[in-house]
Parts: structure tokens; sequence; C-alpha cells
């Protein structure tokens, strides 16, 4: 039995003496327990959900040692005590036929002496294996190999078995074993090629495969494998990826889960003064260069979760956490918990007060560190080929990226393709500048923004910001806009009598910003209003003019390619053409497809397939 570092050295050896009660609600597992004395606790194991759920090795009868047990009060009335387990990597299930284990542990009274033979324990094994019940068939592989230490067989179906289990690294060593204990060639190559394209390490994986083929040069499955390794290998090398086809797959349902590699571009992790670490270009970039490529490590979907009645506190902000943050905190544990191999590359990432250069024992899994790391770090993932963030519900974690700094005004773009994100510069940029991107919506006051970014603990200091900071008239104009939801009622009811308070409100806000005509953001809520009420009172001129002044406050670097303003450009291209003005028509269209390729690298083609009718204007 191998028990991965325990913490201070207790631990707790005991035996389930009733089947768990899995609870949805706390995403755990409650279950009595005896120990070695006849006494009986309860134990909770917290974030335990998702593997557990799916296997049958918490029956009644199974012994488990718990790392660094500690008590808990159920209720306020102090009367029930409970062992909490909140990390699954503080538990280790026990073979109960570990003769040499159990006597270690004085539970000799525990044991049970094996009573199947090599044959039948592999069969059950084989027979759960077909019947996808993973975790259950590596306890009789185990079993197995108790027995026949050398059985390069059982090595063989344990790495298939690991494979399946999505815990490649331990995959990989089940197969090396294979092939030192002599396993049939072609299987043993081809589970160590599998094993490490899971662990996303496509050389090692083109070496397996690649002698898998001189040997056997008939392996459909390994051609097949070798055709996916030189797709990864270009995508790692060149950044070339096939953006139609993730386009498509990833809006179809706005979900997605894509086998591609990383990029990583111009770009390398660097200290940055007052901001801990930060992610800097390694050579000058113009704007609409790739930058790197990320798959999440974990990426949760609103829609997947079957967990509707979870209780997400956050121990960190002391808020509560929407339901998919709380289930992306577990479902990254869990991931780790599979390929504790990525511990250190996953906490190297900005975890508050953690020290991230503190040694970490192999295979410990901490919650507590990684609820902080998913606090700090996690994205929320929109659609940003639509003008609204409308659509995707997810919450996830990506590693390169959770490097990148804030700065309202950032220099970068992210796409999104399922779980897949891609990082454009949006600026040109020069050796050594700093990557950055805005962590709230550039369109929230200066207040707001600045509230929001507490979570983060820090103030920022951009130079939006700086001039928000100091504006004497930053009071009476946001004053002026809290008019803007009462207006946009009254518009609906009526606008043609609306149209003069709309009209007034945009002087009345032009005029807080007579004296600063730098960044004037905020204006752009009141032009945008008006613009939609000139163009439903049929004032088409006139709605035209305030987006061409729209567009203008857009022109601004920092700004210029956010968001907005290519949806702008659509919008003026269709009222151009309404006009029957289409030279003018195009020239909005193009230019909205050249704002569109810098922020996310598409070609026309995609353009076109995307926002069809707007390509209509022009073709
Ligand atoms: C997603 S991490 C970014 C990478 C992080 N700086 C690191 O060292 O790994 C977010 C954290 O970075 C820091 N940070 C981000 N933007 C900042 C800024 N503009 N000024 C100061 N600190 C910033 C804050 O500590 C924030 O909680």
């Amino acid at each position: 039995m191998q028990i991965p570092m325990i913490h201070k050295g207790y631990y707790l050896l005991c035996r389930t003496i009733t089947d768990a009660y899995i609870s949805p609600k706390l995403m755990g597992i409650s279950t009595l327990i005896e120990d070695i004395n006849d006494e009986i606790e309860e134990l909770t194991l917290q974030n335990f959900h998702f593997d557990i759920n799916k296997t049958s090795i918490f029956k009644k009868g199974a012994l488990l040692i718990i790392k660094e047990p500690y008590l808990q009060y159920e209720s306020e009335d102090k009367k029930n005590v409970i062992i909490r387990v909140d990390s699954p990597s503080d538990v280790v299930f026990v073979d109960e036929t570990e003769h040499d284990s159990l006597r270690n542990a004085n539970a000799l009274c525990w044991y049970k002496k094996l009573s199947i033979s090599f044959e039948e324990a592999k069969n059950i094994a084989n027979d759960l294996f077909k019947k996808c019940d993973y975790e259950k068939a590596l306890i009789y592989y185990n079993r197995a190999l108790e027995l026949e230490p050398n059985s390069a067989v059982i090595y063989l179906n344990r790495a298939l078995v690991l494979i399946g289990l999505g815990r490649y690294y331990e995959a990989y060593e089940e197969a090396k074993k294979a092939e030192s204990n002599g396993g049939d060639e072609e299987k043993t190559l081809f589970r160590l090629g599998k094993a490490a394209y899971g662990m996303r390490n496509w050389k090692l994986s083109l070496e397996h495969f690649s002698k898998l083929l001189t040997f056997y040069p008939k392996n459909a499955a390994a051609i097949k494998e070798l055709d996916k390794i030189k797709t990864r290998l270009n995508e790692a090398q060149f950044g070339k990826y096939d953006l139609r086809k993730l386009y498509d797959e990833a809006y179809k349902n706005n979900i997605g889960y894509f086998d591609v590699a990383d990029y990583v571009g111009p770009v390398e992790v660097a200290d940055i003064p007052n901001k801990g670490k930060g992610l800097v270009v390694t050579r000058d970039v113009p704007r609409g260069t790739l930058l790197l490529v990320s798959k999440a490590f974990n990426l949760t979907y609103d829609q997947d979760r079957n967990n509707s009645h979870l209780i997400p506190y956050n121990m960190l902000t002391k808020e509560m956490d929407t339901g998919v943050e709380a289930v992306n905190i577990l479902e990254t544990v869990q991931a780790l918990k599979r390929n504790p191999q990525r511990t250190r590359e996953l906490y190297d990432l900005y975890a508050g007060d953690c020290n991230r250069d503190e040694e970490i024992p192999e295979g410990v899994v901490d919650v507590g560190r990684i609820e902080n790391i998913c606090t700090f770090n996690a994205f929320m993932p929109g659609n940003m080929f639509e003008n609204t963030s409308m659509g995707i519900f997810a919450a996830g974690l990506w590693v390169l990226p959770s490097y990148i700094n804030h700065s309202c005004l950032g220099n970068a773009s992210r796409v999104f393709y399922g779980d897949i994100m891609m990082v454009y510069a949006v600026n040109d940029l020069k050796t050594g500048d700093e990557i950055m991107w805005n962590y709230v919506d550039l369109n929230c006051p200066y207040k707001k923004r600045v509230e929001r970014l507490q979570r983060y603990r820090f103030t920022c200091n951009c130079q939006l910001c700086e001039l928000d900071r100091t504006d004497p008239h930053y009071e009476e104009r946001e004053e002026l806009l809290q008019k803007i939801p009462q207006l946009k009622t009254k518009i609906a009811e009526n606008p043609k009598k609306t149209l003069p308070n709309v009209i007034s409100l945009v002087n009345q806000v032009k005029q807080t910003f007579k004296h600063r005509n730098k960044l004037q953001v905020r204006l752009l809520q009141v032009t945008g209003l008006l613009a939609g009420v000139y163009q439903m009172t049929d004032h088409l001129e006139k709605s035209l003019q305030v987006q061409e002044e729209t567009l203008k406050i857009l022109d601004e670097d920092g700004i210029k390619y956010q968001y907005y303003s290519p949806f702008l450009l659509m919008q003026m291209g269709k009222c151009y053409e309404i006009m029957c003005n289409f030279d003018m028509a195009r020239i909005c269209v193009i230019n909205a497809f050249e704002r569109i390729k810098i922020r996310t690298g598409i070609d026309y083609d995609l353009f076109k397939r995307i926002y069809p009718d707007v390509c209509n204007i022009i073709d």
C-alpha cells in the first residue's frame, strides 16, 4: 500500500459500517465508521461528489485511512461531533487483503485472506472494466497483481483502466511496468502513446506511436492517433487552429471540450513590480498577433452540473459564489486528484496569502488552496462574437492566462471556444511590454470598478482610473446617468415624446466632460441611447451622426478594440444600407471585420458565416 505524504503523521484507520449517504447539497458523503476499538463516529467527506458517486467503493465495510482527521460540531447545540475531511487526498482506501499494511497499523483483525485465484480476480476485473466500473476494476486488478506481481497483462489492463479514469500519469507508469515485464509490445506501445497523449506530452506520444508503426505498420488505430498527434504538434508549434470547426462546434450549443494543443507564443511569465507575477511579450508584436492558446485545466458549465441545491459559500471572500463557481472549485480538485503530477503548475498561481514557493508534498490536494486559486484566477467565459454576455454560463481555470494582470484599458483580448481560450494582442506591443486585460466591465462607473476589484485585492492605476478618480464632475455625471433606466421605460412607451429628454441628458453629460477630452467612456451610455431613439423615430441621418460621434469616442488607444466598436460599426453599416448609401455601408462593415479580426483572428470566410446579414450588405 502506498500512502501519499502525510502532513504531520497522524492518521486514523477505520472501517465504514453503513453504506455511504451521498448528499448533493453539500457535495459530500457521510457514513458511520468504527475504529479498531469499535468506537463509532460519523464521518463526512466534502468535495467527493463526482468520482465517488459513480463507484461502489464506498460500500459498507470499506477500509479507509484518514490523514490528519479533525472533529467538527455538526450542529449549533454542540451535541454531535463529526469527523470531517475536506481534501480528497486525505483519504486512502485500504485493501482488506493487504496483510502487511494492516499488521503495521495494528488492524490485523480486519484482514481478509485472499480467497480468489489470479484468474478469478482478473476475470472479475475484466468484467467490471467492460461495465465501465473502472474504480472497482482497479481493486480487482490490484488483487490479481498481488498474486502475480510480474504479470504484464495486469499492468497493461491497469494502464487501460487508468486511461479510462483520466489518470494519465499513473497509466503511463503502469504501461512502463508492462514494458519491463515483457508485455505485448504492440499493446504496450499503444498504451504508452495514449497515456502520453492524455498527459499532453505530444512529443513523447509521437515517439511511442512512431515506434509502434515501425514494427506494426498496419495498426489502423495507431495511424489515426499519429495523425492526431501531428495536428497537435502543428498547433503547439505554429499556433495554427481550425477556427471554423472550433466555432461551429463551440457555439452550436454554447458548450464544448476540445482536443487541441496549447500554444505558447511570444510570451513569458515575469515578475512585475507591485503586481506579483505577470505575462510579458518576448518580442515586438503587431496588434492582431495570437499570443497564446490554452485549454482549461477545468471548465464547468452550468447545464452540466446536477447539484441545483448547492450551498456555495466562499471561505475567502465570505460571500456566496454562484453555483457554477463552487462546482468549478470542486471539479478542479477532482481533476488534480486524478493527475497530482500537475499540482505544481496549479500551485504556482496566485492564491492570496498562500506562499506559492511552498514545497508541495506529492499527491497532496489542498482544497483550501484550490479555493483561493480559483477565487483569484477563474474566468467566466463569454461569447466574444456577440454584443451580449448571454448564452454561456460557466466557470473555469486556465493556467497561463491566469498570469495576466488587470488594466481597465487592456492591450489583449480573449476568445473562448468551449474550453479553449485564445489570447490576441489588440495593441502593437514592444519587447517586455506587459499583457493586460480588463477583469471588470469597462462600462462600469469608476466606483463600481473599484468595488469589484476589491475581490482581487488591488487598486487599478490605469489612465482611466486616474482620470475618474480626480474628475471633479464624477458625482454629477453619475447622478445624471442614474436617469437612464427611467428614461428607457419612457422610451418604450413613447419614443417621440421622450426624444427631447434624451437629447437634454446627452448634452448635460457632455457638459460634465467639457474639461476632459480623453476617455469619455461613460458618455457611451447616453449616445448609444440617443442613436437608438433617433432610429426608432425615423431620424436615421441623425442616428448615424450620433453613432459617428460614439465611434470617435471609441477610437482612442486602449478602448478602440474593446468589444463594443465592431458591433457599432455593423449597426452603422445597416443604417447606411437602409439609406442606400452603399459605399459607406461597405466601409463600416469592412471596418467592423478589421476590428473583429484583430480581436479574434478570424478570416473573412468565418466572419461571413457568423454575420451573414451584415456581409450581404457588401457582397
Ligand atoms: C489572476 S492573478 C494575475 C497574476 C498575478 N499577478 C500573479 O502574481 O500570479 C490576479 C491577481 O494579480 C494581482 N493584480 C492583477 N492586476 C493587478 C494590477 N493592475 N495591480 C496590482 N495587482 C494586480 C492581484 O493580486 C490579483 O488578485
